[in-house]
């Protein structure tokens, strides 16, 4: 039997054992560590006749080796079938080209859900703490005698989730423990079910009867202290939070983002911190990643993390793992567990 070959773009940096046991079935061939590089390997393979089946995007591969973008898939052979992206956000992958291509895009959610709440929550503690803030001094000879400047209660405030989806939901939970009232917004509100079923305990989806849904983004933006952005970057969702949407929300209140930069429009942003309308942000995400807007970097209401949301031994692994078993699923049986885009069975879109 041919064994199918497949490239991956970026290293695994800890699902091994999922890695040797694909390696045993594949042929694995590693990118180049440049775009550059990777370019010319895959005009090589061409040249060759050299196909590659499946395409892994390792996790952050984008700084190095950029997007799965129409220009780099234009470069593979006709036979790339499967591209299988690490990250819940499938931003980094053109689908628009890839479904048209009739090439499957897989994602991994899920599995992010809890380390990126876990992000969410210590940069708005943090964010209403100033614990950022109070580390800094420290290291630079804080005294006891100067006093830090002080910190907010989350209890008894409202947190406004935009997004209620896997992500979102792992929030509000962690919120709900910290005593906040927890309200969201969607385009329609979430079911959830009256009774626990094969896949649910009641556990896992009762703390969602304390979640209010609001029918507007206005209304979350008019009631919230404390707003967390966990929408995926769309067409739609690009600058969802411009000039408008900041000064609605309430006088102090604060922004947590942990989705994507450019669902925020971060020139607004920093006028509405300037102007001192909004009281701070918790940033794990930016505009034009890797790069921080200056004033940003500037601003002491700012908690800023370098989009490390999801970045724990046990989250990459998980991510890591559900990503090569889409690729071996799919060449062992045709399926696949996470797919973002879709096809009948014609290989055409539905
Ligand atoms: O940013 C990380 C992810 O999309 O999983």
């Amino acid at each position: 039997m041919t064994k199918e070959n497949i490239l991956f773009m970026g290293t695994v940096r800890h699902a091994k054992a999922q890695e040797a046991e694909l390696a045993a079935k594949y042929n694995i061939y590693y990118a180049g560590s440049t775009r550059e590089l990777l370019e010319e390997q895959l005009k090589n393979a061409k040249r060759q006749g050299l196909t590659f089946k499946a395409l892994y995007r390792g996790y952050a591969s984008h700084y190095t080796l950029g997007r799965v973008d129409g220009p780099l898939l234009g470069l593979f052979s006709p036979g790339l079938e499967l591209i299988s992206s690490v990250g819940a956000g499938y931003d980094f992958v053109d689908v628009v080209v890839a479904t048209r291509n009739k090439q499957w895009v897989t994602n991994t959610p899920g599995v992010v859900d809890d380390a990126t709440a876990d992000a969410t929550i210590l940069l708005m503690l943090s964010t209403l703490r100033r614990y950022y803030e109070i580390e800094y001094a420290m290291r630079n000879g804080l005294t006891p005698t100067q006093k830090p400047r002080i910190g907010r209660d989350p209890t008894n405030m409202t947190l406004g989730i935009v997004g209620l989806g896997g992500i979102g939901k792992a929030v509000a939970k962690r919120a709900l423990s910290l005593g906040m009232k927890v309200i969201y917004y969607n385009r329609r509100p979430i079911s959830i079910p009256s009774s626990p079923s094969e896949n649910t305990t009641e556990k896992e989806y009762s703390f969602l009867r304390d979640v209010e849904y609001v029918a507007s983004l206005d209304q979350l933006l008019q009631t919230a202290d404390v707003v967390s952005i966990h929408v995926p970057l769309s067409p739609e969702t690009h600058h969802l939070f411009g000039k408008d949407q900041f000064l609605k929300m309430k006088q102090g209140s604060y922004l947590i983002n942990t989705s994507r930069g450019p669902v925020v429009d971060e020139e607004a942003l920093v006028q509405a911190l300037e102007s001192g309308h909004l009281a701070g942000a918790g940033l794990d995400v930016y505009e034009n990643e890797p790069k921080v807007h200056p004033k940003l970097l500037k601003n002491m209401n700012v908690a800023l993390m370098p989009h490390l949301g999801a970045f724990t031994i046990e989250t990459i692994t998980k991510m890591e793992t559900l990503s090569m078993k889409n690729i071996d699923l799919y060449f062992s049986t045709g399926s696949l567990l996470t797919p973002v885009n879709n096809f009948n069975k014609k290989g055409t879109l539905p």
